[in-house]
């Protein structure tokens, strides 16, 4: 489990008890490990030592600016998909020269703001957006770095709600007219065609799908070479699944040599990642407090204060998050099989389900895994404040959010008449 272990039955993030935490802080309440945010941003770029590279690390996952200041420290870049993103970049004291700009739908407003900073890419998806960025280009007397987002059809074997490469998928443009797509976008006065991107999904734990999605980008250098058109790098996306449960997905370094092995005769071109997910899941958890217990005949309810408003994953794509008790010491308890459940009105309100547990009221239970995707997706829904967030770095703890008060949920709300 990473960087967070028990010692004397006691669940620790890094050196600290995570029930002193949240005693402290209150629940539910999400917990980081600094230290291995930091180890798994350098796995990938160690791996790619040796080689012109820039790994940027796809905030959606997790956008806290202290994450976010923490990466841009060690030198990560940071792949946007809003200008909210991009602000939270700047104010985090990242550097835009490494922002590359996914995203389908960029508005006139975004792709002003990303060439007013100097972004060092814009991803495109589409070719209306390829005219939008040029005109908006012009305008601004500015010539826009550009890498056209190939959907290259191939299968990442992941959930369909995370799969992104398939011609069924909105994003990036079709493989068949991608050279055309070039070729116009070359012709363009205000853009200069940096490179190809390609992210064909999150979440996979094979090799395969990104090593056929990297022979079709390869195969497109070749036609681009032929008609002249030079690029200078390769973005390969993010997408490296992690485990939550006995998934066994290559670690960084394997899937970056496993790219490198693919492009090794392609010395010249710039390799860039953008990874979310295997970055900063395992560095976190979601700390709840078990309100009651609830036994009806056969079935078995920990209702407890973390809800699908906090952590949508398991109530949105059925995902299955490892639940842990945070002390092991009170578990003279009876052992049943729960569903892990929140305190939200709706029966998809769930953290876990059939899972067996010894716990009493008033315990604490982790969700694992819960470091990308959680906090970034939590909503306000029955009214409910966002939990506080913690980063824990050796035997320290910073409040890198406080909770939300009752009154930030009607903040610039107004009452009218
Ligand atoms: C364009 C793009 N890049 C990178 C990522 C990061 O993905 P992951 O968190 O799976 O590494 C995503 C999300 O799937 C994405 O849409
Ligand atoms: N939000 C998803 C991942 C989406 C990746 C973004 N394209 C998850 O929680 O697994």
């Amino acid at each position: 489990m990473n960087n967070f272990k028990y010692l004397n039955q006691e669940l620790f993030a890094e050196n600290v008890s995570v029930t002193q935490l949240a005693k402290q802080f209150g629940t539910p309440l999400y917990i980081y490990s600094k230290n291995y945010i930091e180890q798994q941003w350098l796995a990938f770029d160690q791996a790619l030592a040796g080689r012109k590279h820039l790994v940027c690390y796809a905030m959606k996952a997790n956008s806290n600016l202290a994450v976010l200041n923490i990466l841009a420290k060690l030198g990560a870049g940071f792949d946007i998909v809003s200008q909210g993103e991009l602000e939270r970049v700047l104010a985090a004291g990242g550097d835009a020269g490494k922002v590359v700009f996914s995203g389908v739908a960029k508005t006139e407003a975004e792709i002003a703001r990303a060439l007013e900073v100097g972004v060092r890419c814009f991803n495109v998806e589409s070719i209306p957006e390829l005219y939008r960025i040029n005109e908006v280009a012009k305008r601004l007397n500015k010539k826009a770095p550009v890498s056209l987002r190939i959907n290259p059809d191939v299968d990442a074997k992941t959930h369909p709600y995370i799969s992104t490469g398939m011609k069924e998928n909105k994003f990036g443009i079709s493989y068949e007219i991608a050279l055309e797509v070039y070729k116009e976008a070359s012709r363009l006065s205000h853009l200069s065609v940096e490179g190809i991107d390609c992210h064909i999904g999150s979440q996979l734990t094979e090799l395969t799908p990104f090593l056929d999605a990297a022979d079709r980008v390869l195969a497109l250098v070749d036609s681009l070479e032929k008609e002249g058109i030079h690029i200078h790098h390769l973005d390969f996306g993010g997408g490296l699944g992690v485990c939550y449960n006995d998934e066994v997905p290559p670690t960084p370094a394997e899937f970056v040599k496993a790219i490198l092995k693919k492009v090794e005769n392609y010395p010249h071109l710039e390799i860039l990642f953008e990874p979310g997910r295997a970055i900063v899941a395992n560095a976190g958890l979601l700390v709840t407090h078990i309100e009651y217990l609830k036994h009806h005949e056969d079935n078995h309810f920990a209702i407890v204060d973390a809800g699908m408003n906090d952590l949508i994953r398991p109530a949105l794509y059925e995902s299955w998050m490892k639940i842990i008790p945070v002390s092991q010491k009170t578990n003279q308890a009876q052992s049943y099989v729960y569903n892990v459940v929140g305190p939200v009105c709706e029966s998809s309100d769930f953290l876990g389900k059939q899972r067996e547990l010894a716990v009493e009221a008033g315990d604490y239970l982790a969700v694992c895994s819960a470091g990308a995707y959680g906090f970034g997706m939590a909503s306000n829904y029955n009214s409910r404040p966002k939990p506080a967030e913690i980063m824990v770095d050796g035997n320290k703890a910073y409040v890198i959010r406080q909770r939300e008060k009752y009154t930030d949920l009607w903040a610039g709300e107004q009452l009218i008449g």
